[in-house]
């Protein structure tokens, strides 16, 4: 058996204490990522340049010793790979051109072609695969189909994805052809992430709450379902992680009907009912509320040592509900693995 800590508990060992790292673990609440990020102008330069994006995945991992480093890049250069402009607005967040009808889903670019820009990614990943220390397993990542399909039909991020919404009400054929081509585009995505020395896999699908009923079986079970069999495939003994965020009591059986090895949980559904009603299937990762990294002080130790009690009868990795964000205290972070760690 492996004695990374964090693929134990992906085969669903109980480990005494859980494995660690964190949502957005290298970001703006650190200054050393600060640094980097001006060293490379912008963020998306920061995603594309494999020396640096590796050099801030590193970074938390030397601070803390997380159990796992996860690919610095992000959801939305799958989008730009298929051929729609992206930039992110200081202050406010990603901007990208828009596929609102059939013909706009027709012209994305083939899966195939995704690699051209996509290159640097894998470049970033076979490098954090030699630099890693060997106690430290490398997580790679894409957007879950619903979630990228809801910035490229909105163009940007919104409280409650109207915008998408209303394309599957109005265009539920052209929809679910836009969902299907991001599903193989995502297996491609990850399957060279993989091949570049990812060794585990995440799914966010951090828009999987404003889904409900026949449509959360269709666009966030069903691609899920689909990407991870095909991995599983391709890629046998890889393990996937799952974040279907604010999925509430469709987290109950969300491991079993997608084959996921784990299921990430935000904080909104209490540590207690998951542990009896979504660990029975597997590991589960996640739950603490990312607002204590910023207050921190006694409830932020107290609510972790209630989680780690918590999932104690089971496979767990320890991880917040959310990214933690720019307003955090790096102390608190420290505090956290202490009470975690002992
Ligand atoms: C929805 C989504 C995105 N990106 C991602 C998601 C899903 C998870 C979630 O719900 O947060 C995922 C993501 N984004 C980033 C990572 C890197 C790995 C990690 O440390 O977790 C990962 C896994 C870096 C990033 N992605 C982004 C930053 C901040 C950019 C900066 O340095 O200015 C980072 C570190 C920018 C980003 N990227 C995205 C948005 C909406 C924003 C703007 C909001 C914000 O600024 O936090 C899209």
């Amino acid at each position: 058996m492996s004695q990374k800590t964090i693929l134990r508990a992906l085969a669903g060992e109980r480990l005494p204490v859980p494995p660690v790292w964190m949502m957005r673990q290298a970001g703006r609440y650190l200054p050393e990522y600060r640094a980097t990020r001006a060293q490379a102008g912008d963020f998306l330069s920061l995603c594309y340049t494999p020396d640096l994006a590796a050099e801030v995945t590193l970074q938390p991992i030397r601070r803390y010793g997380f159990d796992a480093a996860i690919l610095f890049a992000d959801i939305l250069l799958l989008p730009q790979a298929l051929g729609l402009d992206l930039w992110f607005v200081t202050g406010e967040g990603p901007r990208l051109s828009t596929v609102t009808s059939a013909a706009q889903v027709a012209a994305l670019k083939p899966t195939d072609a995704i690699h051209d820009t996509l290159a640097p990614v894998y470049e970033t990943v076979r490098i954090l695969a030699r630099a890693l220390p060997a106690e430290t397993t490398l997580i790679g990542f894409a957007g879950a189909p619903w979630t990228v399909a809801t910035y490229m039909i909105a163009g940007r991020g919104t409280p409650d994805q109207a915008p998408a919404h209303a394309f599957k009400a109005e265009d539920r054929a052209a929809f679910s052809a836009l969902i299907d081509r991001i599903t193989e585009a995502t297996i491609d995505y990850l399957s060279a992430q993989i091949e570049a020395g990812a060794e585990v896999v995440k799914l966010f699908d951090s828009w999987a709450g404003s889904l409900k009923g026949a449509d959360f079986d269709d666009f966030a079970l069903a691609p899920t379902r689909r990407i991870i069999a095909a991995l599983k495939a391709r890629h046998p003994g890889i393990p996937v992680i799952a974040f279907p965020r604010e999925a509430g009591p469709r987290y109950a059986g969300f491991a079993r009907a997608t084959g996921a090895d784990c299921v990430a949980l935000d904080n909104s559904v209490s540590a207690d009912w998951a542990a009896a009603e979504v660990q029975k299937d597997g590991c589960v990762q996640g739950n603490l509320d990312p607002r204590l990294m910023v207050t921190g002080g006694d409830a932020l130790v107290a609510e972790t040592r209630r989680i780690v009690a918590a999932f104690s009868g089971g496979p767990h990795i320890f991880n917040l509900g959310h990214g933690i964000t720019p307003e955090a205290d790096p102390e608190n972070v420290a505090r956290m693995l202490e009470a975690i760690r002992g």
